[in-house]
């Protein structure tokens, strides 16, 4: 655990510079070897089967997808999984355009084609001339676009296609108000994910990987696509069946997948163009991704303050004391009751407190007007439905 004066956080992927700088060398220690840390600062490293150890109060996840987090294991030990909402939704989107027109104009075939011509072909214009024509394509305008999941990309990718002169349809039982109150109003709304199949003529998937996401794309609702559709994956793999995509691909189900998740399932078919998880691969985005999640860690390991933590609501306080404490709770009754009568006890005056709650969890901030003492925050402990304390002292 941090002494109030220095924090050590475990990177286990390559983070953007620009973020790592937000956490200041006097008061950061930062790197792969980082021994009984008090954060974990990753991208897309499996941290299902890792051992993470007791002094970690938090993770930070620099983007936006976190099914590589055990996030409900985290939560019963009262620990927040920090991501970076939007931060590299751009550099997806991008991305999603240029699979688009891969796809619809054929140029990763195209592009073979012309890496196999001879320099030396006494005949190259005539050749050229003639192979051409097995790559003509078709244009994105009035095409309908159906996008599943309106979150931050999927937002994006409509409002690109609409600019783009597409019909835009889209699909997402669990929109936020923001959200909804973000995408163009020519997004015409789809009754399910099986509509859009039926209906699109290319379907792009942006929702994240949950036991509810897995399959969503399956063997059944594939045989309600158009035999010429593309479908295209940037969430992730598992979102699409890619056995019964395979087979709809050889059934002429489907005409082309696009997806940033290649495995020996799909490698070398011809009609799949796989890229090696490249959507948050910008420098826009790994620097927006590391700054955002580098800067809510400190704001969290210093001051308690919770921002954009996909297991915890949103709470933050100025201070209004020297001395903070910071609990985490399960979201059942009295426990603020308990709380504050727990420092009474100990003689504590409550100078500051706020308390709010997401699901199942709960996050108090208490700002008191002396030093807390060990044997208290042992006792806030030992409450039960408590499930992380944290003392939070200014140092002077
Ligand atoms: N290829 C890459 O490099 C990247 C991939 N991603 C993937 O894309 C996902 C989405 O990213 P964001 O848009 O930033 O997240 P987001 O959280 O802003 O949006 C996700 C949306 O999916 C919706 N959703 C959830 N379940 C759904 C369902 N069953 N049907 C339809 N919609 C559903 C949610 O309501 C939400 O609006 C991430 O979770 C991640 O897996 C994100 C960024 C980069
Ligand atoms: O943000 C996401 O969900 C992504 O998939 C990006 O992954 P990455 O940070 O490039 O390993």
């Amino acid at each position: 655990m941090a002494d109030g004066a220095s924090f050590g956080v475990l990177v286990l992927n390559q983070i953007s510079k620009a973020g790592l700088e937000r956490l200041p060398a006097g008061r950061y220690r930062t790197g792969k070897d980082i021994t009984a840390p008090d954060a974990i600062l990753v991208r897309s490293a499996d941290m299902h089967a890792m051992d993470i150890p007791a002094s970690v109060r938090a993770i930070a996840r620099a983007g936006a997808g976190t099914n590589n987090i055990p996030v409900a294991a985290l939560s019963v030990r009262g620990i927040p999984v920090f991501n970076a909402p939007g931060g590299n939704a751009n550099a997806v989107k991008e991305l999603v355009l240029a699979g688009m027109l891969m796809a619809a104009r054929n140029l990763p075939s195209a592009q073979r084609f012309v890496e196999g011509l001879d320099p030396a072909d006494p005949h190259l214009d005539k050749t050229i001339e003639e192979g051409k024509k097995a790559f003509a394509g078709f244009e994105l305008g009035n095409h309908t676009l159906g996008v599943i999941g309106l979150g931050k990309v999927g937002a994006l990718v409509a409002d690109a296609a609409i600019k783009l002169g597409m019909q835009v349809m889209g699909y997402d039982p669990e929109i936020t108000v923001d959200a909804a109150w973000s995408l163009p109003s020519q997004v015409r709304r789809a009754a399910s994910v099986e509509d859009v199949l039926k209906n699109a003529q290319i379907v792009s998937l942006h929702v994240p990987l949950l036991k509810a996401t897995r399959h969503l794309v399956h063997a059944g609702n594939l045989r309600l696509m158009r035999g010429d559709a593309i479908l295209l994956n940037f969430s992730r793999e598992g979102v699409v069946d890619d056995a019964a995509m395979v087979a709809a691909l050889d059934g002429r189900q489907l005409g082309c997948y696009v997806c940033d998740f290649p495995n020996p399932l799909i490698l070398r078919h011809p009609r799949v163009i796989a890229l090696p998880h490249l959507g948050a691969s910008t420098r826009e985005a790994e620097d927006n991704c590391a700054v955002m999640v580098a800067e809510q860690l400190r704001d969290f390991l210093e001051n308690g303050n919770v921002r954009n933590a996909v297991n915890f609501p949103d709470v933050s306080m100025g201070r209004g004391s020297a001395w903070r404490v910071a609990i985490a709770n399960a979201n059942v009754p009295n426990m603020l009751g308990q709380i504050s009568t727990t420092m009474a006890h100990a003689g504590l005056n409550i100078h500051n407190m706020v308390n709010k709650s997401r699901g199942d969890m709960a996050y108090t901030l208490v700002d008191v007007d002396s030093a807390v003492e060990a044997p208290v925050l042992t006792a806030l402990a030992a409450i039960e439905g408590v499930l992380a304390v944290r003392y939070l002292p200014v140092s002077a």
